[in-house]
């Protein structure tokens, strides 16, 4: 569980301090136009940057309490700025840092259809392909290819993971987060920018504007044509999505 209690940051980037809590089983999606402080929020989520006010934690203790070597098992965060340095092996890469067996690199490496590029130098591979490699790299990170093994409520934060990848890629990528959600007892935090992904995938979505959220609820709730088309600037419409009820953003012509 993580748990916000009134964090945020009153200098540049600012966000302002709010508390709410990310539990387990939960796939959360983070909405809002250019600059409204998506990636700002995930730096406080994760830790890597400390709040100016309030306190971020992680099952109730501060996020700064933790142990670098634990926290990195209990959560990973996948940039939106890829970093993968040096030609490693795929498989090499995915398992940098982590304690993963070469069988739970695999199975890691299956998840996201990578088994085929596990030799390949990572600066061989294209945009969508490193993309999924470094959410791989996260999943090994939580020790998800041995799924027994990791702490319910361990938290995984995306920062726009699907940016690179093709439609298919896309529903493969959703589907699966939103599965080690609900199977593993996941808490999932993912930036998004297509908001039909958000609303057919997360459990629940937060819409941030000019560093502050906004509104937090069901996509139904947060995602409604008049404050969409507000806070993006945009002409657009909301439907009712056949099925499962799920809103669908259209762009107006
Ligand atoms: N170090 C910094 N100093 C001053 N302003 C910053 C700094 N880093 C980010 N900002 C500004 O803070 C705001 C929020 O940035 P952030 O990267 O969190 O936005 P975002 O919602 O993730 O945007 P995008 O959708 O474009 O990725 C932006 O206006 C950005 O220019």
């Amino acid at each position: 569980m993580l748990s916000l209690i009134d964090a945020g940051f009153t200098r540049a980037p600012s966000l302002a301090p709010f508390s709410d809590r990310l539990g387990p089983g939960e796939l959360l999606a983070i909405v809002g136009p250019n600059g409204a402080g998506k990636s700002t929020l995930l730096s406080l989520l994760s830790g890597y940057r400390r709040p100016e006010r309030g306190n971020v934690c992680l099952d109730d203790k501060s996020l700064s309490w933790w142990a670098p070597a634990e926290l990195a098992r209990r959560r990973a965060l996948v940039a939106q700025k890829l970093t993968l340095g040096f030609d490693w092996p795929v498989h090499e890469l995915v398992a940098l840092g982590s304690e993963a067996s070469p069988e739970e690199v695999e199975t890691v490496l299956a998840m996201l259809d990578l088994e085929p590029l596990a030799e390949r130098g990572a600066l061989s591979l294209s945009g969508g392909e490193a993309q999924r490699v470094m959410i791989a790299r996260a999943l090994c990170q939580l020790g998800l290819g041995h799924a027994a093994s990791v702490p319910v409520g361990s938290v995984l934060l995306l920062d726009e993971p699907t940016s690179a990848l093709d439609i298919g890629q896309q529903q493969r990528l959703m589907r699966l987060l939103r599965q080690l959600a609900e199977r593993q007892r996941l808490a999932v935090a993912c930036v998004l920018h297509d908001l039909n992904l958000a609303a057919r995938y997360a459990h629940r979505v937060w819409l941030l504007e000019r560093g502050r959220r906004i509104a937090s609820g069901l996509p139904t709730e947060v995602l409604s044509p008049s404050v969409l088309a507000r806070v993006f600037d945009a002409e657009l419409e909301v439907r009712t999505r056949r099925g499962d009820g799920s809103p669908l953003v259209v762009l107006a012509p």
